[in-house]
């Protein structure tokens, strides 16, 4: 039998709560087999209701650029969908290839897209702090929206714009309105999974919300997130390109979908 003391031994001694390691039952990202996703007349509408002004800035952490917001207040909240509670929009980033032929994280029918934004949130209802909510199951609601190559995307524009001042690992600059709703497509079909985080810890804590419709951007707009650097300034040039984390096996899971 499992005595107390080594059940306690599964206990991560920081959060005295069951941590999730990665070589677990539900990791991201995974193929989406479009004719195996079960629609789902139960899930709702998912609610997005972002202030701009929350907007706080852009930074290069080394593995993507990462635009940041003030998560605490409710200001900016996803709710309905999949999610039990509402989620705070913590940041949002994007992950994306050398050339157009791949790049997305997740892939449709095996079908890789050139670049996917991943829009984070967490479950400030239930945790005191995202931190804390990366540990839990339902502590993590991220929506990823797959880039196709196509017409130029004027609201990504204004993002494009700023990321030569952040060219290098670890520099930052303000960034104080941008309204992330407008990089979300009209469309409101989803698919949603249980999954994880898809770079280090890869805690297991994440509802996956994937839009089915991707939204267009150009050549030009891809080029310059590939111009991008996974090193600092002074150190040999790396270009931050092919961010994306393999595809991860699906395992005892269904992915739903809102639409049939
Ligand atoms: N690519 S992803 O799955 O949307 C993704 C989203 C968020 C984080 C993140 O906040 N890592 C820092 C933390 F939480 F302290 F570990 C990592 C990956
Ligand atoms: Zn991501």
């Amino acid at each position: 039998a499992c005595s107390r003391k080594n059940r306690n031994a599964a206990l991560h001694p920081l959060w005295q709560s069951p941590l999730t390691i990665p070589g677990g039952t539900r990791q991201s990202p995974i193929n989406i087999q479009w004719r195996d996703s079960v629609y789902d007349p139960f899930l709702k509408p998912l609610k997005i209701s972002y202030d701009p002004t929350t907007c706080l800035h852009i930074w290069n952490n080394g593995y993507s650029f990462l635009v940041e917001f003030d998560d605490s207040t409710d200001r900016s909240i996803i709710v309905g969908g999949p999610l039990e509670n509402q989620y705070r929009l913590k940041q949002f980033h994007f992950h994306w290839g050398a050339i157009n032929d791949w790049g997305s994280e997740h892939t449709v029918d095996s079908k890789f897209y050139p670049a996917e934004l991943h829009l984070v949130h967490w479950n400030a209802v239930e945790y005191p702090t995202f931190e804390e909510a990366v540990m839990e199951g339902n502590g993590l609601a991220v929506i990823g929206v797959f880039l196709k190559l196509g017409a130029r995307h004027e609201g990504l524009q204004t993002l494009v714009d700023a990321l030569p001042a952040v060219k290098h690992k670890d520099t930052v600059i303000e960034f104080d309105v941008f309204d992330p709703s407008c990089l979300l497509p009209s469309c409101p079909d989803y698919w949603t999974y249980a999954g994880s985080l898809t770079t280090p810890p890869l805690t297991e804590s994440v509802t996956w919300i994937i839009k089915k419709k991707p939204i267009e951007v150009d050549e030009d707009q891809l080029e310059a997130f590939r111009m991008l650097l996974f090193t600092s300034d002074g150190e040999e040039e790396k270009r931050m390109v092919d961010n994306f984390r393999p595809l991860q096996p699906l395992m005892d899971r269904t992915v739903r979908s809102s639409f049939q």
